[in-house]
């Protein structure tokens, strides 16, 4: 019998501030941001089998099939539902990987979406989201499916509802590990808790890990002044692609074409939910 495909979904996310406010006992450290989904996707189909096997069809180059998220996310289901289907699973990445834009994570929380429909398992949203914790600590907001303000490593979780903005994303082309990042001693570990309103995210605008990334990689830096000549720029994550919110597609696209030359990049709608929040 031919396999049925069915296409999903991935999209990035941009983190619109990031504060970090303390440490937990086991070193993950506690954080404050903004996630916004932006309409740049990575797209996964899959396939329903009825052997269990779990298989990803065409693995990312230099990530062995077995640690791909989609791969490890689609067996912590299979476990935990206790199901004896299994799925093929193809990839078609479009999304920088590292890039601080969270595309694995979002790629992770489509297949626990997509599979527990197919599966027909019935795992609940909120269980889904515990399961995809357990993968990083991006993936609990792709379930969740709403733009947020998070808190904890990223776990807990308000809706936001944020205006229309467009979004012009540049990829300074180095690779900026997270652990790196969080483990370095030039991070701030300690700004001042504060509740974070919509209002306040536009006027103090910052992303605490963002020295800690310009000091050690150069080209990220480069890339935050040459937008800045446009507006106030940000790093999302922890890097390395840097971002300038527009109020027009129009004006980002001119923004974007001026930069083209020199950078890869992109530019992107932020969307006011997950593309598959209330059709899964
Ligand atoms: C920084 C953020 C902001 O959204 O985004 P990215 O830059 O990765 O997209 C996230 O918190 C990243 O989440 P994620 O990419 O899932 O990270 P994980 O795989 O869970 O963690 C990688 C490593 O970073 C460190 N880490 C991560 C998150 C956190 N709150 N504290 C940490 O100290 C830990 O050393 C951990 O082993
Ligand atoms: N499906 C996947 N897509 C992207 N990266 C993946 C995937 N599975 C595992 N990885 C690993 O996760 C790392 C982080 O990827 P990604 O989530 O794209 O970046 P970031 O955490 O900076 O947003 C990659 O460098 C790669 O080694």
């Amino acid at each position: 019998m031919t396999a049925v495909f069915h296409a999903y979904p991935a999209p990035a996310k941009l983190n619109l501030m990031l504060k970090v406010v303390g440490r937990r006992a086991d070193g993950y450290h506690l954080l404050e941001t903004v996630f916004r989904f932006i309409d740049y996707s990575d797209t996964v189909e899959l396939a329903v089998r009825d052997d269990g096997v779990i298989e990803l069809l065409n693995p990312i180059d230099g990530v062995p099939a077995e640690r791909d998220l989609t791969v490890r996310a689609a067996r912590l289901l299979q476990q935990h539902s206790g199901t004896p289907l299994g799925a093929s699973i193809r990839l078609t990445k479009r999304i920088p990987m590292g890039g601080g834009l969270g595309g694995g994570s979002s790629d992770a929380a489509t297949v626990l979406l997509a599979l527990n429909a197919l599966w027909q398992t019935a795992v609940p949203r909120e269980t889904l989201m515990q399961l995809g914790l357990k993968l990083g600590a991006d993936v609990p907001v792709f379930i969740f499916g709403r733009n947020a303000f998070a808190t904890g490593i990223g776990e807990e979780l308000t809706e936001l509802e944020l205006p229309e903005k467009w979004y012009v994303v540049l990829h300074p082309g180095v690779h900026v590990p997270t652990a790196e990042i969080f483990s370095s001693e030039l991070l701030t570990r300690d700004s001042g808790i504060s509740i974070m309103r919509i209002l306040e995210t536009t006027q103090q605008r910052r992303n605490d890990l963002q020295r800690v990334v310009t000091s050690k990689y150069p080209a990220v830096n480069e890339a935050l002044s040459e937008l800045e000549k446009y507006g106030s720029p940000l790093m999302t994550g922890s890097g390395s692609c840097v971002f300038l919110e527009c109020d027009s597609e129009n004006e980002a696209d001119k923004v974007y074409k001026t930069l083209s030359q020199k950078y890869n990049g992109f530019v992107a709608r932020g969307l006011s939910v997950h593309p598959l929040f209330g059709s899964i």
